[in-house]
């Protein structure tokens, strides 16, 4: 142990930066498979940036999350940064996944702490695997003071991104993630690194959110829009439990005529809170774009695509947040 060095606690996860396949060139893998310590171990340098340990929190591909894995990670996250001994964290994770895990962290986190997570659209086992690289360049942000104060940060392919704006935008390309509305925070080259622009909304220790004492949270579904879909999905929904309903919509989070009518409903007879966002790859849904949200009290997300806004209509509803306020939120957090 190098005391003059940070000490960076990298929490793993599985995803395909631990996937492994029995050959370099298919496409054909099997995501977590590998341990922390061997991630850590194929990192040349990597103990020349900081203190490194790690902790295997699980071992899934990230279409296997659960809201149980991230109240877990989110409390070994506050755990750790809550001691002298460690400046910042890094996560490992599934792509398909990271920008849900990522904001989850960025509204619940109460440190102003570095925590990056990161991942690989290659596995371990793949020909020109950046999964080493991306976890060198997460080991180095996360050690860096400049670092402190920005959330929750993801970082592959060189980028940093500010959890709450980045998505998956491609489903195999190594610069998958992007910031679309935003851009990226800043950038990192083998460890050096630089920002561009602060976060603008709210997350860390000025959330309102925190898991303290949180086991689970309420259910809230998500209903893909498209033309002349029936209105009796959301009657399904809420009939399953829903407590909150994320409807991708079509353009400006728009929805038929029918959906809108039942959407008012669900609210009425159930309490449960509708929220418009979108299908579109990347855009703003804005209050009383094409109706008055207030006729069918339903929300609109801001920049929030659909998963996000789940995440934060499920913490809101948790703390037991009120449709009058939920506007606001939608458009501060
Ligand atoms: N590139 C990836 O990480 C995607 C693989 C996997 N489905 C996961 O999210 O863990």
């Amino acid at each position: 142990q190098d005391t003059d060095l940070p000490n960076v606690k990298i929490l793993a996860t599985g995803g395909t930066i631990a996937g492994a396949a029995s050959s370099a060139t298919s496409g054909s893998y099997s995501a977590g498979q590998i341990g922390i310590q061997t991630m850590i171990n194929a990192v040349p340098g990597i103990k020349k940036l900081a203190d490194v340990s790690g902790e295997q929190v699980a071992n899934v591909g990230s279409q296997d999350i659960t809201v149980e894995i991230w109240l877990k990670l989110a409390n070994r996250i506050n755990e750790l940064l809550a001691s002298d001994d460690v400046d910042g964290i890094v996560v490992t994770h599934g792509t398909d996944t990271q920008e849900e895990t990522a904001y989850f962290l960025s509204l619940v986190v109460k440190s102003d702490k570095p925590v990056v997570t990161t991942g690989s659209m290659r596995s371990s086992t793949s020909i020109s695997a950046e999964g080493p690289l991306n976890l060198y360049n997460a080991v180095a942000i996360a050690s860096n003071p400049e670092a402190k104060g920005k959330g929750v940060m993801v970082s592959l392919n060189d980028q940093i991104h500010a959890a709450r704006d980045v998505s998956k935008m491609n489903t195999t390309n190594v610069n998958s993630f992007q910031s679309p509305i935003k851009g990226m925070l800043g950038g990192v080259f083998y460890g050096r690194l630089g920002f561009f622009r602060e976060p603008n909304t709210k997350f860390g220790n000025t959330s309102k959110f925190s898991i303290t004492g949180v086991k689970e949270l309420p259910r809230v579904d998500i209903i893909y829009a498209y033309a002349d879909m029936s209105p009796d999905l959301i009657d399904m929904h809420v009939k399953a439990g829903a407590k909150g309903i994320v409807i991708a919509g079509v353009g400006n989070g728009n929805m038929t005529d029918a959906i809108l009518k039942a959407a008012k409903k669900a609210y009425e007879d159930h309490g449960v809170i509708i929220v418009r966002s979108t299908r579109a790859a990347t855009g703003w849904v804005l209050r009383d774009n094409e109706f008055k949200d207030a006729d069918y009290h339903t929300i609109a997300s801001g920049d929030l695509n659909p998963a996000k806004a789940r995440i934060l209509l499920m913490l809101a509803l948790s703390k037991g947040e009120k449709l009058n306020d939920m506007q606001e939120l939608f458009y501060t957090y």
